[in-house]
């Protein structure tokens, strides 16, 4: 018997394909809704580290494609994880699994619901791993989920040469605001 998750999930991948439109390159690899069958895909594929710049990550609740205009995601935002660029092939896996294993573990309680999914960009400017929700002006679910995401990167088994706290704030934006930003940054709506 294999262990049910509560929900079932799908991987995606962003290809460095610089021939194809952006919706052409991001293909869904497949789903997954048990704890083993998990692993056997993780285990299977390639970590981010090892992806080539442009590519992306994406584990998203089946039925919701990664892309802003997305019925269930057009309203919500991100919590985003900026990860230095030298910490590329130290932080960039560990936390990734650390976010994988709380939102397919239900770790964030009563707002898990809030979840769409999880993405990372691997970029040669500085990796980002970010949490979607789905509604970005439930402060209160996503303040809640901010601290929950937050507390499990601090607690992860970081390398001894990992200086501590390992990244900045995370900071909530709004896909809209990031979607139709004109500058380089976008104003965090909340940041823990
Ligand atoms: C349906 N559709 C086209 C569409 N739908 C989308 O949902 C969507 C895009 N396009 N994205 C495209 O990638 C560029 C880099 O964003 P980045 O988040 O990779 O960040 P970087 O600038 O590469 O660090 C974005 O500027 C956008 O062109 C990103 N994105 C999420």
């Amino acid at each position: 018997i294999k262990h049910p998750l509560k929900h079932k999930w799908a991987l995606w991948h962003l290809s460095a394909d610089r021939n194809k439109s952006w919706e052409n390159r991001l293909n869904e690899i497949c789903a997954f809704d048990t704890v083993e069958d998990f692993w056997a895909l993780y285990n299977n594929i390639r970590p981010p580290s090892a992806l080539q710049w442009s590519c992306d990550y994406n584990v998203f609740r089946e039925g919701i494609r990664p892309m802003w205009e997305e019925e269930q995601n057009k309203r919500g935002g991100r919590w985003l994880i900026s990860i230095d660029k030298v910490r590329h092939n130290d932080l960039l896996d560990i936390f990734w699994l650390e976010v994988l294993l709380a939102i397919i573990g239900e770790q964030f309680g009563e707002h898990g619901e809030e979840i769409c999914g999880a993405v990372a960009n691997i970029r040669n400017k500085g990796d980002k791993i970010s949490i979607w929700t789905r509604d970005a002006s439930n402060s209160a679910a996503n303040i809640k989920i901010g601290e929950i995401l937050k507390k499990k990167l601090l607690s992860a088994d970081l390398p001894a040469h990992i200086p501590h706290p390992p990244f900045d704030v995370l900071r909530y934006e709004n896909h809209d605001e990031v979607q139709n930003k004109s500058g380089s940054t976008v104003k965090a709506r909340l940041t823990v």
